[in-house]
C-alpha cells in the first residue's frame, strides 16, 4: 500500500477550499446565507443573556433596588423570548435550505458523470476515484460536505471570539483596589500578560493535538483506495436486486464475506486505522481533551482571585468565566477548523481530480441538416478502434457505407466487434484510426447532441426505469399517450398490456410504487423496442432485439420489421441467422474485421466463408 504522508500546504488548502466554497455559493446561495445568519445569531445572542444576568446578580448583591431589579428581570425574560423566537425562525429557514444536502453534493457528481465522455466511464481510475470520494464522504464526512461544515464553524468561532472578547476585556483591565495589599500584583502588566500567554498556549495546544490525531486520515487518503472499493462493492451486496438470485443459488455471500471482513483491511480491527486509534491518533485525542480541561481551571482561578481581591462584584464572576471560556472555545474551534480544513484539502483534491476529468472527444459545432427525406448517409472509412487501456484493436480497418433506408444485418461470433461497431456509429467512442462520415463530413465536426438525435438504439444491456410505462417509452414526463400505445403495439406489447391496470400510467417494477408491475425479460425488451420507435430517429439499431422473446413474439417482430423500420435506415445484430434473411445486406464480422458482405443468398453460396459455416452450424439444430 502506497503511503501519502504529504499534507497539503496552507496555500493549496486555501485554493482548494475556496474553489469548493464557490461551487456551493454559486449553486446554493440561500443555503450558504441561511447558515451564516443562523450562526451569527447563535454566536452573538448568548452574550446578551450573560450580560443581563450579571447585572441582575450585581443588583442582588449590591443596592437591591426593587424597581431596577424588576426592570432587569423583565428585560432578561423579554430578550430571552425574542432570541428564542428568532432562533427558531432562522433554524427553520436553515433546515429548509439545507434539506437534502447529501443530494445536493451527489448532484454535483451526477452532473459530471452525465457530461463525461462515455469512454471515461470505462476507465478503472474513474470508478476508483468516485468510489474513494464517496467512501471518504460517507465514512468520515470528508470532502465537499466538510467545506460547508467548516464554513459554519469559521463564522461561529470568529463571532464567538469577537463577542466573548468584548465582554471579557474588562476582566484584564479592572484594577484590584490598592487596599487589597499583595493581590495588587494582578494589576501588574507582566502578570496580566503571563496569564494571557498561559491561556493562549492551552487554547492552541488542545485543538493542535486534536488535529494531529485527525491528520492520520488525511495522510492515508490515497492508500485506502483498495479497501474503499472492496467495501463499496462487497459491503452493499445485499442491496443489489439484480444479483440477489445468483447470490442465493451459489451462496456467493460466503465467498464475498471473506473479502468484506478481512481483519487486515484498512478499516478492519487489524488494519491501519485501528492501529492508529490504539496508537498515536488515540493518544493525541486523549491529550487534547485533558488540555482543554486545564483551561477552565486557569480561568476560574484567575477570575476568583481578582473578585476576592475586590476588582469586581460577584455578578461579573459568572460573566467573565463564561465569556473567557467562550473565547477560548471559539479560538479552539477556529484552530481545529483550520487543521480540519487542511486535512480535508487532500480529500478535496480527489474531488476536483474527478470533477476535472477531461473530455477528450472533440465537440464540433456543425448543425445537422433537418431532412424530411431522412437522407443521412453514414460511411465508415478505414476505421480501427482500441478501447481505452486495452492492448489490442477491437475493430480493424472497417470500411462500410450504410445505404439510406436499407436494412443491414450484422453477424459474427461473440467478441467479434459488432456492438463496438454500433457504439462507434453512435459516437459513444471515437475511432482510434480512420473516420466516420455523415453526408461526407467527419461526424466529430457535428454538434454532439444533434448527432445523437439521429439514432434509436436498443442495446443488448438496455435498462428500463422503475417509472411509468409511458415515461419509459417516451423518455419524457409529458408524453403523447396515443403515440406511446401505437409504438407499444408495433413492438408487440399487446397481450402483455392487460397487466397494466393503469394503462400507460402504470409503474414498472415495485421500487417506487407498490402497485407497480414487474415485467419479464421479454416484455422489457418489447418496451425497449417501443422506446426506440417513439424516438422516431432516421437510424434504428437493434442489438439482439429478440434474444429474450418467445418464438411467437420473435416471429411477430420479423413479420412486422418492415413496419417497425419504415423508411429508416436500420441495423440489426443477431446470432439467429435465419432472422437476418429479410435484410438487404449482411456484413460478417470476425476478429474485429469485416470479412464478408452481401445478401443471404450470396453469402450462403460461399462455401469457404464464415457465414456459410455459421449458417450451417446453426441450421443443423433446426433440421432433423
Ligand atoms: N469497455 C470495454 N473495454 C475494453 N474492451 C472491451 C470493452 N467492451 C468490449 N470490449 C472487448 O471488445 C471485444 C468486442 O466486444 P463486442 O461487445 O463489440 O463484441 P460483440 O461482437 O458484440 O460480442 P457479442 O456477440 O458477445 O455481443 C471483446 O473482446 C470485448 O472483450
Amino acid at each position: 500500500m502506497e503511503k501519502n504522508s504529504k499534507l497539503k500546504s496552507w496555500r493549496e488548502t486555501r485554493t482548494l477550499t475556496s474553489r469548493a466554497f464557490r461551487i456551493f455559493f454559486k449553486r446554493y446561495p440561500q443555503m450558504v446565507m441561511s447558515r451564516l445568519l443562523s450562526v451569527m445569531w447563535t454566536a452573538l445572542t448568548p452574550y446578551v443573556g450573560i450580560y443581563l444576568s450579571a447585572l441582575v446578580i450585581d443588583e442582588l448583591a449590591g443596592s437591591r433596588n426593587i424597581r431596577r431589579l424588576q426592570a432587569l428581570v423583565l428585560l432578561t425574560l423579554l430578550s430571552g423570548a425574542f432570541t428564542a423566537l428568532c432562533s427558531a425562525f432562522l433554524e427553520k429557514w436553515k433546515e429548509t435550505q439545507n434539506a437534502g444536502l447529501w443530494l445536493k453534493v451527489e448532484q454535483i457528481f451526477a452532473e459530471k458523470l452525465f457530461e463525461m465522455d462515455y469512454g471515461n466511464l470505462d476507465e478503472t481510475k474513474t470508478a476508483e476515484l468516485l468510489s474513494t470520494i464517496r467512501q471518504n464522504q460517507n465514512g468520515g464526512g470528508w470532502g465537499l460536505y466538510r467545506v460547508i461544515e467548516n464554513y459554519e464553524t469559521l463564522c461561529s468561532s470568529l463571532l464567538t471570539i469577537i463577542g466573548g472578547f468584548s465582554t471579557t476585556i474588562a476582566l484584564f483591565t479592572s484594577p484590584v483596589p490598592e487596599s487589597a495589599g499583595a493581590y495588587t500584583i494582578w494589576n501588574h502588566p507582566l502578570c496580566v500578560a503571563l496569564v494571557i500567554a498561559v491561556m493562549i498556549v492551552i487554547t492552541y495546544t488542545a485543538p493542535a493535538l486534536y488535529n494531529k490525531a485527525g491528520s492520520y486520515w488525511a495522510r492515508n487518503a490515497d492508500s485506502i483506495n483498495f479497501s474503499n472499493r472492496m467495501f463499496s462493492f462487497f459491503g452493499w451486496l445485499g442491496d443489489r436486486k439484480e444479483i440477489a438470485a445468483d447470490v442465493r443459488v451459489y451462496r456467493q455471500d460466503k465467498m464475498c464475506e471473506r473479502y468484506n471482513q478481512k481483519k487486515d483491511d484498512a478499516f478492519g480491527s487489524g488494519g491501519q486505522f485501528a492501529a492508529y486509534s490504539r496508537g498515536p491518533a488515540g493518544l493525541y485525542s486523549a491529550l487534547s481533551s485533558a488540555v482543554s480541561v486545564l483551561f477552565t481551571g486557569v480561568v476560574y482561578t484567575f477570575v476568583c482571585l481578582k473578585a476576592w481581591a475586590g476588582a469586581f462584584g460577584p455578578g461579573a464572576v459568572t460573566q467573565y468565566v463564561v465569556s473567557a471560556t467562550k473565547v477560548a472555545g471559539g479560538v479552539s474551534s477556529l484552530i481545529s477548523m483550520l487543521g480540519n480544513m487542511r486535512n480535508n484539502a487532500s480529500f478535496l483534491e480527489q474531488v476536483f481530480t474527478f470533477l476535472d476529468i477531461e473530455n477528450r472527444m472533440y465537440q464540433g459545432s456543425l448543425t445537422i441538416e433537418k431532412r424530411r427525406d431522412r437522407k443521412y448517409e453514414v460511411e465508415f472509412r478505414n476505421v480501427s478502434f482500441r478501447y481505452p487501456g486495452s492492448t489490442y484493436d477491437v475493430l480493424r480497418n472497417v470500411n462500410m457505407k450504410f445505404e439510406i433506408g436499407k436494412r443491414l444485418a450484422v453477424v459474427g461470433r461473440n467478441g467479434s466487434g459488432k456492438t463496438t461497431f454500433i457504439k462507434l456509429l453512435c459516437r459513444l467512442y471515437d475511432p482510434t484510426e480512420g473516420e466516420i462520415l455523415l453526408n461526407g463530413i467527419d461526424i466529430r465536426k457535428y454538434n454532439y447532441a444533434e448527432y445523437m438525435t439521429l439514432f434509436s438504439v436498443v442495446f443488448q444491456d438496455f435498462q428500463l426505469f422503475a417509472l411509468k410505462l409511458g415515461e419509459n417509452v417516451a423518455s419524457k414526463v409529458d408524453y403523447d399517450e396515443v403515440r406511446v400505445l401505437d409504438c407499444l403495439e408495433k413492438a408487440g406489447f399487446t397481450e402483455d398490456f392487460f397487466k397494466m391496470q393503469k394503462g400507460v400510467e402504470t409503474y414498472l417494477y415495485k421500487d417506487y410504487e407498490k402497485d407497480g408491475v414487474n415485467v419479464s425479460g421479454g416484455e422489457a425488451q418489447k418496451i425497449a423496442i417501443a422506446r426506440a420507435l417513439y424516438k422516431d430517429a432516421p437510424f434504428i439499431i437493434l442489438d439482439e432485439p429478440t434474444a429474450a422473446l418467445d418464438p411467437v413474439a420473435e416471429a411477430e417482430i420479423y413479420f412486422r420489421f418492415n413496419e417497425i423500420a419504415g423508411d429508416k435506415t436500420s441495423v440489426y445484430i443477431s446470432h439467429r441467422l435465419s432472422s437476418c434473411k429479410f435484410c438487404d445486406k449482411i456484413v460478417v464480422f470476425h476478429g474485429g474485421e469485416v470479412i464478408q458482405q452481401g445478401t443471404h443468398d450470396s453469402l450462403v453460396a460461399e462455401e469457404n466463408g464464415e457465414y456459410y459455416k455459421l449458417w450451417h452450424t446453426q441450421a443443423q439444430y433446426y433440421t432433423e
